[in-house]
């Protein structure tokens, strides 16, 4: 008698301020972060960039208590999902896969083996793709099943993103619209939909589709949520000194101020669960920038951890894709007609795009200049004008 399992993945945060600079290098270790020409060369600057970024990286987990929230919010929701499936009369077990931090997706995919799970739906808690996030986890998955018999005997299914889900977007929908009968005047409050960015170079080069999803997505709860109000979409989170999509959300929150916007609800759109980058970065942050520029009512949209109707349409997703919609991990990462978002051999992707303006002459001194521009956001190379 076989067994059904769910995996969701993650992105995992470190729990303590001493788990920083591990999980950063874990992070900047991953070739879809940051592509280099030789992977020889990729563990020398994760340490770099990890051990120089680390004590920007600790301030901002210090101000949230001293370390993320995202095991245990990423943990409610797994018992939420099983408790709801179970209702279903769905015995499936859930599995958590971080991707940079504990439980490591190594450790979910052991269990699932000792377990003896024989049917599996593989899904990212991100609604939209980006190679940077579910297709980093998927990547990850297929290296550890090449090399793993058992694994390979595993009848899986992928979920690819699922942010058009309607239970997803009523769910948003009615968080926003709570939001914003809060408002003093709803109607006159601006929707600023803040969404993490990616480099533009993983759009415009590597296919991304994410920017297009993220868009597509907006445009769906705006839909759903059908009230009166104006809204705008901006990028946050940027990291490095290279393009990130545009535009950026404090340079947009100061634009909207300007046009005499007094309330702005913003809501964090490419993540299910609160984090470091909605309790810091929006929180706190971007509420300076708003308020500096005159905009004095901010308010900020919860995300949805154990929203009841965003669980209940996960349970759908689950059990869909348990009984076979989807595509394998294979299907999905070799497309034949859309080898581009996975190509093979190219590193241009992410920070090394600035090795292009050199040529392609990386060496280590490079690698210190771009490291030190990383955590100052300026530098010798900014000033020279070659980024
Ligand atoms: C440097 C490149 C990065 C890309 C590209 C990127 C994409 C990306 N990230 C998330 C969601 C999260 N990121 C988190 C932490 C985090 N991400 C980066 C860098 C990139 N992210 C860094 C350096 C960090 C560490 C924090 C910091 O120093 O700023 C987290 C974890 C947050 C937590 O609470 O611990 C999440 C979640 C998405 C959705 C995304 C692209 C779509
Ligand atoms: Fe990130
Ligand atoms: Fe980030």
């Amino acid at each position: 008698m076989g067994r059904d399992g769910v995996l969701l993945l993650n992105l995992g945060g470190p729990e303590k301020l001493e788990d920083v600079r591990p999980f950063l290098f874990n992070l900047f270790s991953d070739p879809e972060i940051i592509r280099l020409p030789s992977p020889i060369l990729q563990k020398p600057l994760a340490w770099l960039i990890s051990t120089l970024r680390a004590s920007k990286s600790q301030e901002g987990y210090k101000q949230i208590g001293g370390g993320s929230p995202l095991r245990q919010i990423t943990e409610d929701q797994a018992r939420a999902l099983e408790g709801k499936l179970r209702e279903r009369g769905r015995d499936a077990k859930i599995y958590i896969g971080m991707r940079y931090w504990y439980p490591f997706t190594e450790e979910a995919l052991d269990q699932i083996k000792r377990d003896g799970v024989d049917n599996l739906a593989i899904l990212p808690l991100y609604p939209q793709f980006s190679i940077s996030t579910s297709g980093s986890s998927f990547r990850l998955i297929e290296r550890l099943m090449e090399k793993d018999q058992t694994l390979q005997k595993i009848d899986h299914r992928v979920v690819q993103s699922w942010y058009d889900r309607p239970g997803y977007l009523r769910a948003m929908a009615d968080l926003i619209a709570t939001e914003l009968d809060r408002c003093e005047d709803p109607n006159s409050a601006h929707i600023f939909f803040s969404a993490h960015g990616v480099p533009v170079s993983y759009v415009t080069e590597a296919g991304d589709p994410y920017q297009q999803e993220i868009e597509d997505c907006v445009a769906r709860i705006i839909r759903t949520l059908n009230r009166p109000n104006q809204h705008t979409l901006a990028y946050q989170s940027r990291v490095g000194p290279i393009e990130w999509l545009q535009p950026y959300t404090d340079d947009a929150i100061k634009e909207l101020a300007a046009q005499g916007v007094k309330t702005l609800v913003v809501v964090p759109i490419s993540f299910v669960s609160e984090h470091i980058e909605t309790l810091e970065e929006i929180d706190m942050e971007y509420r300076e920038v708003a308020e500096e520029a005159g905009i004095h009512n901010f308010h900020r949209v919860p995300a949805l951890n154990v929203h009841p109707g965003f669980i209940e349409d996960l349970a759908n997703l689950a059990i869909e894709t348990l009984d076979g919609k989807g595509m394998t991990l294979a299907q999905t990462l070799h497309p034949p007609d859309k080898a581009k978002i996975y190509p093979q051999e190219r590193w241009e992707w992410g920070l090394t795009t600035a090795a292009e303006v050199w040529n392609g002459r990386l060496a280590m001194l490079g690698f210190l200049a771009l490291a030190l521009e990383l955590i100052s956001g300026r530098g010798p190379l900014h000033l020279a004008g070659l980024l």
